[in-house]
């Protein structure tokens, strides 16, 4: 998995009830198991376990192991890089004053704070010369490392590394980017690695000499929690940067509109500027120039003659095109014949990301954007059965909704669906009362909105949001699943509020609350 994968998946735990202390209490209970086992293999005598903590979960888990491997006899010494008072991780923090609490202290435990790296010199580990007296556990950074390492983080690395204890990094070796196994400053060089859960990429892409034998254990983590969209993918999003200026945080274009349907590139429009984009260009005919506008002193409208999008607008379109980071395509466009002709060119000549929503669904054919990473499609049922017409035979099972299934039809419906959506890379959105969001082989599913959300346009506010999401440099799989989660989040805010009777463009009021709750 990589980091942001796990880290997203921890919080989406507690979204089915199950909380991260618990998550840290099985991660050092099976860290103290894999280190019990591993004491038996390499010592014949009881050994000394020294326990590295740093500031955040991964020390969390160092502190739970203590209190496990002291139940089994181990003399225990933990050395903390970050005292009481600079605990980050509040779970980490519980566990810490655990062992605290255990005073007057009749467990074989002592606990150190390494004010300066250089204290370490004389101990016992430095001085050990052979296995045969200490299991060192690095407990100080795991999926939460950043930047350059502190100096003091550094020095106990190189501490750690010349003792010949053995040693055990939990999670990932301190010092090694998570991500892609790279080290940039000095990492630990352990004899094993104890991950949790699935192995993160960056322990699997550095390779043996760098992580040792790595041992992987389950902490009770159910893949609901990895499939279910929840706050936690809310870490995904770019942290905004203080000096970041106008139009670094995502410009956009939405194509759509006609005589008829003016709302829908509006509610779009607006979706996507509450969850913080900078431009929004909208393209659309003539005469809804006026009612668009009145929607937004923001929108930046463009226009050409007539009822409905017709190929006249293809040079000016593909002009705003150059100089926005994602595109819309389809909200209120209409069916006209040369509307979809219109579509189709657009597809097949702008590069950036693409949103194909609503009409543009209708009009475009499949086999232009097979073989595009960076589209993101959002049916529902009926479009996604007409945009995959000629692949899909059987649609009855399709229409079946997923709660009257057993886990065994779950399975075969999501396969069926899979079948279909995997004869295009992008990302394929098909909203339903849940959302399903299919990439490759990989599914997420979105439980928030509510059946106030069939009113007219919250489609079009859900392909606003996706927009958004991706001209702030999000991959579509990503974008896509996020956005039904922030879109539907935002029905559930509006009918607390207002019950079933709010509209689609209410949806903007609620949206950046959901997004500056990070
Ligand atoms: N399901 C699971 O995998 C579980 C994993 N757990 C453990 O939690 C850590 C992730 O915890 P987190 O608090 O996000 O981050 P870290 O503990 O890895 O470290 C962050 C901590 O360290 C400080 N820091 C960050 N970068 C640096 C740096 N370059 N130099 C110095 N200090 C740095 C930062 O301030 C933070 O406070 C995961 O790896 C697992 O071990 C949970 O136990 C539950 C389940
Ligand atoms: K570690």
């Amino acid at each position: 998995m990589k980091p942001i994968d796990m880290i997203a998946t921890d919080i989406n735990c507690e979204d089915l009830g199950l909380s991260r202390l618990c998550l840290m209490e099985n991660a050092g209970k099976s860290l103290s198991d894999e280190v019990a086992k591993l004491s038996t293999f390499t010592f014949s005598k009881p050994v000394k376990i020294a326990i590295f903590t740093g500031s955040g979960g991964n020390g969390g888990d160092g502190f739970v192991a203590a209190r496990h491997l002291l139940n089994r006899g181990f003399e225990v010494d933990i050395f903390m890089l970050a005292d009481f008072n600079n605990i980050k991780s509040s779970d980490a923090k519980t566990n810490a004053l655990i062992l605290k609490n255990m005073s007057p202290c009749f467990s074989r435990l002592a606990i150190h704070y390494i004010e300066d790296a250089n204290d370490l010199n004389y101990t016992e580990i430095a001085k050990s010369n052979s296995f045969s007296e200490y299991i060192i556990i690095d407990a100080i950074l795991g999926t939460g490392i950043k930047g350059k390492l502190r100096n003091k983080i550094k020095k106990t690395i190189e501490i750690i590394n010349n003792s010949n204890a053995l040693k055990i990094a939990v999670d990932i070796p301190s010092g090694m980017d998570s991500e892609t196994g790279e080290i940039h400053d000095m990492a630990i060089k352990p004899n094993y690695t104890i991950t949790f859960h699935k192995i993160k990429s960056g322990v699997k892409k550095a390779g043996e000499d760098f992580v040792g034998g790595i041992i992987t254990s389950d902490i009770g983590i159910p893949i609901e929690a990895e499939i279910f969209v929840g706050k936690g993918d809310l870490q995904r999003l770019k942290k905004r940067d203080e000096n970041s200026h106008k139009g670094n945080n995502g410009k956009i274009l939405i194509v759509g509109g006609n005589g008829d349907y003016v709302g829908a590139p509006s509610i779009a429009g607006l979706s996507a500027l509450s969850v913080g984009v900078d431009l929004v260009y909208i393209y659309t005919s003539r005469v809804n120039v006026s009612v668009i506008k009145s929607y937004s002193p923001d929108f930046i409208v463009k226009s050409h003659e007539g009822e409905y999008l017709t190929l006249s607008a293809l040079d000016d379109i593909l002009a705003i095109a150059d100089n926005v980071d994602a595109v819309l395509l389809g909200p209120g466009a209409g069916l006209m014949n040369e509307t979809g002709k219109l579509f189709n060119i657009l597809v097949s000549k702008i590069k950036k990301p693409i949103v194909l929503d609503a009409d543009a669904l209708k009009s475009v054919d499949l086999n232009l954007i097979k073989n595009r990473e960076d589209i993101i499609i959002t049916p529902h049922l009926n479009e996604f059965k007409s945009f995959f017409s000629n692949i899909i035979e059987d649609t009855s099972i399709l229409d079946k909704n997923l709660d009257n299934l057993s886990y065994m039809e779950i399975h075969d419906k999501i396969a069926i669906f899979q079948e279909i959506t995997k004869n295009i890379k992008g990302t394929v959105v098909l909203k339903g009362k849940y959302d399903l969001i299919f990439n490759k082989n990989n599914l997420r599913i979105n439980k928030t909105g509510n059946p106030g959300m069939t009113v007219g346009g919250t489609g079009d506010s859900l392909g606003g949001v996706a927009l958004a999401l991706l001209s702030q440099g999000l991959n579509t799989y990503d974008a896509g699943a996020l956005a039904t989660y922030i879109n539907g989040k935002a029905g559930d805010f509006a009918q607390d509020k207002y019950g079933n009777g709010f509209r689609a463009s209410t949806l903007s009021e609620f949206l950046g609350k959901i997004i500056v709750d990070i």
